[in-house]
């Protein structure tokens, strides 16, 4: 049996972390067996190399390796992919196809996201665990196969149980032997270390010297809460590598790529454990204030223009009482300052060639510097063309960039958009993309 460590290198593992160092432990001890193994940990803490490891170690390992994804398989084709189907099943079926479990036969399948499996699947799925036998689509002869199953999940299956969409003796059946990987804000000692790896492998795929942490920096990146784990992290090496000439890399620096690291925004940075509705409620909090200040920026722009193309800034705050309060509050003691924004903008929109404004700051309101545009008529137009402020148009506009970059690869776009490929398959499908 090869060791730990030798497995780590073979499989470019990086990691000493304890509950890391006992999964790996734990696969090469079940490996030489067929009992199954269920794979479990949030999305990205590195589910995908458990039952490829398990594979190498047993004597499968000269047979095939199949990875399936799941929950990027529509529902309507997944028993088909999976146990095959005969010619004229279906429409569409011209001929006689054979399924991974067939494929497979002696070698090992890996199912991802095993818990969004419809339960039509996981029937099928039961009989082939409790004596390898299967029917194609469409068939009614038995067939037999000799497949060693290790399946993942990132979610609780218990719930999935529970609200009766997962059957719970297939659950038993699957989970014969739980390894479970532990989320990266619980690997500390690990975080630096997979930063480096990560920084050295895109210094040397973007031909850049490495990036380096200082020790602030290595701070922050080590209490960053890292929900979307070690994928989140290289994500965010890989950013900093292109994107910064500094190759030494400050806090200040680095917040730019963490959002919520910092304390003037509502995410919370902490050892406890957090519940999936207290993220749901942090991202309802980042997306309240990246809303609010998009409201004020536009509010912003509406002022500017007025006093543009009014010439007056006394005209202009008696006609636009209520978006002043907007933008600069209620508070009496704030009143003389907007005024003197108010005039500084005016002046500033007077002058031919104009210098950047300084950022004047008002009870945390910000005044932007307006860039300085000779044709008005353009800076009116970019009013009335508002960016769209849907949350929705904005996460279509990522998705079909990002599918754009990878030329369609879907695992290569998820990787890149930080989401599961199973959510990015979600989302085309419910975009109609
Ligand atoms: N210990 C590690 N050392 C180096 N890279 C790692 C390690 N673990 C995971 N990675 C990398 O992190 C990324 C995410 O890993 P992986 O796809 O296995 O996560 P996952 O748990 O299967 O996620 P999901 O549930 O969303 O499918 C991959 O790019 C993988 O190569």
């Amino acid at each position: 049996m090869e060791s730990v460590q030798s497995v780590k290198q073979r499989f470019e593992l990086i990691g000493n972390d304890p509950g890391f160092n006992r999964a790996i432990e734990k696969s090469l001890q079940v490996a030489p067996t067929d009992i199954s193994v269920l794979v479990t940990g949030e999305s990205g803490v590195g589910k995908e190399s458990i039952p490829k490891i398990i594979h190498s170690q047993s004597f499968r390992k000269h047979a095939k390796y199949i990875a399936v994804n799941c929950g990027a398989i529509p529902e309507g084709t997944i028993d088909s992919e999976l146990f095959g189907h005969e010619k004229g099943a279906f429409t569409g079926a011209t001929s006689t196809r054979s399924g991974y479990f067939e494929v497979a036969d002696g070698g090992t399948i890996f199912l991802d996201e095993v818990g969004e499996l419809p339960l039509p699947t996981q029937v099928r799925l039961l009989r082939v665990l409790e004596n390898g036998e299967f029917l194609k689509v469409g068939s009614s002869t038995t067939q037999k196969t000799d497949v060693r199953i290790v399946a993942a999940t990132n979610v609780r299956m218990y719930d999935a149980i529970e609200k009766g969409k997962f059957r719970e003796d297939l659950y038993y059946r699957l989970s014969t032997v739980e390894i479970d990987l532990p989320p990266l804000r619980e690997r500390k000692g690990d975080i630096h270390l997979l930063f480096r790896k990560f920084a050295s492998d895109f210094a040397m795929k973007y031909k850049m010297p490495t990036l380096r942490l200082d020790e602030n920096a290595i701070s922050m990146l080590t209490n960053y809460r890292w929900s979307g784990n070690i994928r989140q992290l290289r994500n965010i090496a890989e950013q900093i590598s292109v994107l910064e000439k500094e190759r030494n890399i400050t806090a200040a620096t680095l917040h730019n790529y963490l959002p919520d690291a910092g304390k003037n925004l509502p995410a919370v940075i902490g050892e406890k454990k957090k519940t999936d509705s207290e993220f749901a409620n942090e991202r309802e909090i980042l997306y309240k204030v990246l809303f609010d200040m998009k409201n004020d920026l536009n509010d912003l722009k509406k002022l500017t223009n007025e006093l543009m193309e009014k010439g007056n800034a006394k005209d202009v705050r008696e006609e636009n009482p209520g978006l002043i309060k907007r933008i600069y509050g209620n508070h009496k003691e704030n009143e003389q300052d907007y005024e003197d924004v108010i005039d500084n903008a005016y002046d500033y929109t007077q002058e031919e060639h104009i210098a950047p404004v300084q950022k004047a700051n008002i009870d945390n309101h910000y005044v932007e510097p307006v860039q300085p545009s000779s044709d008005r008529y353009d800076f009116a137009q970019e009013i009335e063309e508002e960016e769209s402020l849907s949350l929705a148009d904005k996460e279509i506009e990522l998705i079909k960039k990002s599918l754009d970059r990878h030329k369609g690869k879907r695992k290569a776009a998820a990787d890149d958009l930080g989401i599961s490929e199973r959510t990015l398959y979600r989302k085309i499908k419910q975009y109609d993309l």
